[in-house]
């Protein structure tokens, strides 16, 4: 580690810095982020975009007794940095190693756990009560990217919080990206913002001309801050987010250290909410991230010299398996539509965003918003294709019962990421999909053992009349050794039987399952393996009939156990009165599971073939 970063003591030392020092400190940080990120992975090009924000921040404000709180908080390294952190950025989003979002138990500088958008004015707001309940005085701080601000939660607060008329500060991070381009009404509206003359600039040459005025110039200058409003709508032209109640300050360069000390300074001692306008360059710094800033968003291991991934492999993953699949039946019928929520790219429909233009829809970070678009396509006789990460259609729930499901609308869902995710850890992973969708009534729910199978569902859930959704998990798709053949008509597939016991696995658990059958078969045990397909409605005699010949059923999920297919195997035994099968249900427990590789974290919680084939025998020598 290079001098500053080694001998200061931040937070608390950049008080007395210099502001050159603090440039230093700039072009040390964006090294230490790219040779840190580049072996680990991580959200990089967000992080380099906000160095100077940051450094800012914690120089202005007195964190934690200030509160400073990001928004989906991808962005928060550089926080991490100051705060202490820096030397454990090996283990960055690594198993036991600091998290890659905001902890609140990895240290007292974070002040809310994010990791999905939208929540940090809501969230600052809270605090801001609280203060204000008990009495206290210090500043809360909100940050929100251009992205984030797509998001119904964030204009809910800002309604909610520009009325209350507390003190708080909202930082827009603007940059013009959310993962790809941002899109929407606000994005043009921040444009016309950002068009306009800085209030820094307009500050300045107000000062310049006043004071050149003998006599009068002086006063007229001090009482600047009293005109500002009068003035305030020639310089930003209605900004939204005055008539919501925030005094607008910006736009701000946000790289320019000098301009931003002397905006917050000046805005921490306002007593109402104020929203600072703040413009970056996602990546900045580093040239292979400003001219690619989406590939650079989230990355994984990468050669710092050419930007080049390290380990990129042949085979398809999911998500392209999906998109390829997408554009063959968008071609074969009109009335294929594809939705999603701000992650074109990262569901796979980029190449069908260039094919079908006109049939490709991004709602923004607005899942919900998405779902129920989708509701009016299909009631309007088109038939969408809604891909969003299992994780984040969680904001959608209702949207998906009452809008969709309760109307029988013939919407599909692909649900991506679903499952265990690896490295983003307890806010990404897609372990309750299964559990918050089985319950609703209308809905077909699918996974699929491998990748030809994905395409296979997609067909086949588009020529149903009502709501269906897939989930796959995250990355390379498996492909089963050998052609089964068996057609996706509502029933489960048995890929081979067996004597003993009987695997029902559901999705990507098929390929472990497969294993770990051949594990028990060296240890003397002949077990038979099921690929599930349908969890809703769910194979009742397939069921049956394996409980029957074999007396004993294992399933497999990469789900919660909670109100997963297990629980729903169970609940077929019981009602059919199969007291005497044995049932042993493997799948993630009832706890938020931390960051990890996928590998690793299957291992720990005993899903990896080798422990589930120890666990199957214990559970057959009654052990467990
Ligand atoms: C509810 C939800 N949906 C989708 C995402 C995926 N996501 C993470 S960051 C991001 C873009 C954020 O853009 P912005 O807030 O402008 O931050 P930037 O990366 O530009 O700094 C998206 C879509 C998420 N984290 N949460
Ligand atoms: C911060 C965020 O929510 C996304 O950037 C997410 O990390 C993307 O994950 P994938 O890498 O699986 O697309
Ligand atoms: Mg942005």
């Amino acid at each position: 580690m290079k001098k500053l970063l080694n001998d200061y003591h931040f937070p608390e030392d950049l008080k007395s810095m210099s502001e050159r020092e603090l440039e230093l400190l700039t072009y040390e940080i964006r090294d230490f982020l790219i040779e840190k990120v580049s072996k680990t992975g991580g959200h990089l090009a967000s992080n380099l975009g906000v160095v100077e924000l940051s450094i800012a921040l914690h120089k202005v404000f007195n964190s934690p007794k200030d509160k400073i709180i990001w928004d989906v908080g991808h962005q928060s390294y550089v926080h991490k940095i100051l705060t202490g952190r820096a030397a454990c950025f090996d283990g960055l989003r690594c198993l036991n190693g600091i998290s890659g979002f905001p902890k609140r138990d990895e240290s007292v500088h974070d002040m809310f756990d994010t990791g999905h958008s939208s929540t940090s004015i809501s969230a600052a707001m809270g605090y801001a009560t609280a203060r204000d309940l008990s009495g206290d005085d210090y500043s809360v701080i909100s940050v929100i990217g251009d992205g984030a601000l797509t998001g119904g939660m964030a204009y809910e607060a800002l309604n909610n919080a520009g009325a209350s008329k507390s003190k708080m500060i909202v930082i827009l991070n603007d940059n013009e990206m959310s993962i790809s381009k941002n899109i929407g009404g606000m994005s043009h509206h921040l444009a016309k913002l950002r068009a306009s003359q800085t209030y820094l600039d307009f500050k300045k040459q107000l000062k310049r001309a006043l004071k050149g005025i003998p006599g009068v110039g002086e006063g007229l200058y001090n009482g600047f801050e009293h005109i500002r409003d009068s003035v305030k709508y020639a310089i930003v032209q209605g900004a939204i987010f005055e008539e919501l109640g925030f005094k607008y300050f910006g736009p701000v360069d946000g790289h320019n250290i000098h301009d931003l000390l002397e905006v917050l300074s000046y805005t921490s001692l306002m007593e109402e909410p104020v929203l600072i306008h703040v413009i970056t360059k996602k990546g900045k710094g580093y040239r292979n991230a400003e001219t690619n800033p989406g590939k650079f968003h989230g990355i994984s291991a990468f050669d710092p010299t050419t930007g080049n991934v390290l380990s990129s492999s042949d085979n398809l993953s999911y998500s392209t398996i999906f998109g390829n699949k997408m554009i063959q039946l968008a071609h074969d019928n009109p009335k294929v539509v594809a939705v999603s929520a701000a992650m074109i790219e990262a569901t796979g429909l980029g190449k069908f965003a260039q094919k079908f233009p006109k049939r490709i829809f991004d709602a923004g970070i607005a899942e919900a918003h998405a779902v129920t678009f989708a509701a009016g396509l299909a009631a309007n006789g088109y038939q969408p294709v809604v891909a969003i990460y299992s994780t984040f259609l969680q904001r959608a729930y209702d949207q998906i019962v009452i809008d969709v499901c309760m109307q029988n609308l013939p919407v599909v869902f692909t649900i991506d990421r679903a499952g265990n995710v690896g490295s983003d850890g307890e806010t990404h992973h897609g372990i309750f999909d299964l559990s918050y969708l089985n319950h609703i009534p209308n809905l077909t729910i699918l996974a699929p053992k491998d990748g030809k199978e994905l395409a296979a569902m997609l067909e086949y859930a588009l020529s149903l009349k009502s709501p269906c959704a897939i989930r796959y998990p995250k990355g390379e798709a498996f492909d089963y050794p050998s052609e089964t053949g068996h057609p996706i008509d509502g029933t489960c597939e048995s890929l081979f039987t067996g004597e003993d016991v009987e695997i029902f696995a559901v999705g990507k658990m098929v390929s472990i399952g497969l294993e770990a059958s051949k594990k028990l078969k060296s240890r003397g045990i002949d077990s038979g393996l099921t690929n599930v397909r349908f969890i809703k409605p769910v194979d009742r005699n397939g069921i049956i009939a394996s409980a029957k010949r074999t007396g004993c059923l294992i399933t497999l999920e990469d789900n919660v156990l909670d109100g997963g297919f297990g629980r729903t195997v169970s609940a077929i035994l019981q009602e059919e009165g199969f007291t005497d099968v044995k049932l042993l249900s493997l799948g993630w427990p009832d706890k938020f599971i931390e960051q990890g590789s996928t590998e690793e974290l299957f291992e720990l919680y005993g899903l990896d073939s080798e422990s589930i084939a120890e666990r199957v025998c214990d559970f057959l020598e009654g052990k467990a």
